[in-house]
């Protein structure tokens, strides 16, 4: 996303943020800042140094870690967009930050689940993310933030590892077949998902970010691309890679969260206000995703062997 916005506006006007370590490439191609967003003053802070006018909030802890650490969760995902949206509304800054399938739950219809609906998720992770949207809801109505969000489906990419979600068995199993040509699947045969190709998600982040106010019906939006269950996705692999790939199951905690989230969502709104298009189905996710990762698992230093920076003393 970040490469994406500052090929559209500049390098220099991009501030990438984190409390990670930048990869090379992040910190070559513009300016890449630390930023704790629970630290209101701190981001404050670079807006005013920086002349920010919009904001791509992503920062979270995602649904696995999330049960996993749930104060951490709470902290991050609640208090964190809090601090962003009051810096939205202090700054009259354009804030988009992404929601999630995870904000729906049990009770939730399943199958082309619609943008409105019943939503009583049972995570930590669902439950902050439907306090974002309504929050930022609110703070549209009563203070006029343009605040912006669209629920991601699970999102496949070859450019970074997954960050404790439990759609990360779709980005393991690239990995495992590559190292290993056979993946122990924590989820079952069976769980369908919705899914999307990181470059559909990219391009479908700026279509709602540069979205006119006027084309905007709602603030937030189902996002759907392709839906697969492990199964099928090993079985496109097999097509595509390699015969004898093999695939095993054992569920843990993570098959309880994907029993509550949707096997499609209805995503007509998106498509009809600001031009949702994907373009990436099952075959082409794994088709890419082989492309890209087949050359760092080619014979010599595997990629997570290279240093990214060497001290010579
Ligand atoms: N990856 C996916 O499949 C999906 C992602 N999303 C949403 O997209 C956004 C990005 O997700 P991913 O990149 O996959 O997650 P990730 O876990 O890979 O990245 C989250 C980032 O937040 C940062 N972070 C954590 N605590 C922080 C803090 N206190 N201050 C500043 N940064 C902090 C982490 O260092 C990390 O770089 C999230 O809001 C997530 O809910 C929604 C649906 C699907
Ligand atoms: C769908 C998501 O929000 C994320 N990938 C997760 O699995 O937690």
């Amino acid at each position: 996303m970040v490469n994406t916005l500052r090929a559209k506006f500049g390098s220099e006007n991009v501030i990438a943020s984190d409390i990670k370590k930048p990869s090379i490439e992040q910190r070559n191609t513009g300016p890449f800042v630390y930023a704790d967003v629970l630290n209101y003053r701190a981001l404050e802070q670079i807006v005013v140094d920086y002349g920010i006018d919009w904001v791509v909030h992503f920062s979270a802890i995602l649904s696995a870690a999330g049960e996993r650490n749930p104060s951490l969760g709470l902290n991050v995902n609640m208090t964190g967009f809090q601090n962003v949206l009051d810096l939205a509304k202090a700054h009259n800054l354009r804030l988009l930050s992404p929601s999630t399938m995870g904000a729906f739950g049990p009770t939730t219809p399943k199958d082309s689940t619609p943008d409105l609906t019943v939503m009583r998720p049972n995570t930590i992770y669902g439950i902050t993310k439907v306090h974002m949207e309504l929050l930022g809801e609110y703070y549209r109505e009563k203070y006029q933030v343009d605040f912006r969000s669209l629920r991601y489906p699970g999102i496949i990419s070859a450019d970074s590892p997954p960050g404790g979600g439990t759609t990360d068995y779709a980005v393991d199993i690239f990995h495992a077949a590559l190292k290993h040509n056979s993946y122990e699947s924590f989820l079952d045969a069976d769980t369908r998902l919705p899914m999307a190709y990181i470059d559909d998600c990219i391009v479908g982040t700026m279509q709602l970010l540069e979205a006119p106010q006027e084309a905007l019906t709602q603030r937030v939006y189902n996002v759907h691309a392709c839906d697969f269950s492990p199964e099928e996705l090993a079985g496109e692999i097999r097509r595509q890679h390699s015969d004898a790939f093999a695939i095993t199951y054992r569920p843990d905690f993570r098959q309880a969260i994907a029993d509550t989230w949707p096997r499609t969502m209805a995503d007509e709104a998106a498509r009809r206000d600001w031009g949702w298009n994907p373009v990436f189905g099952t075959a082409d996710i794994v088709r890419v995703m082989f492309d890209k990762l087949g050359p760092v698992y080619s014979p010599g230093l595997a990629a997570e062997e290279m240093p990214a920076a060497v001290v010579a003393s």
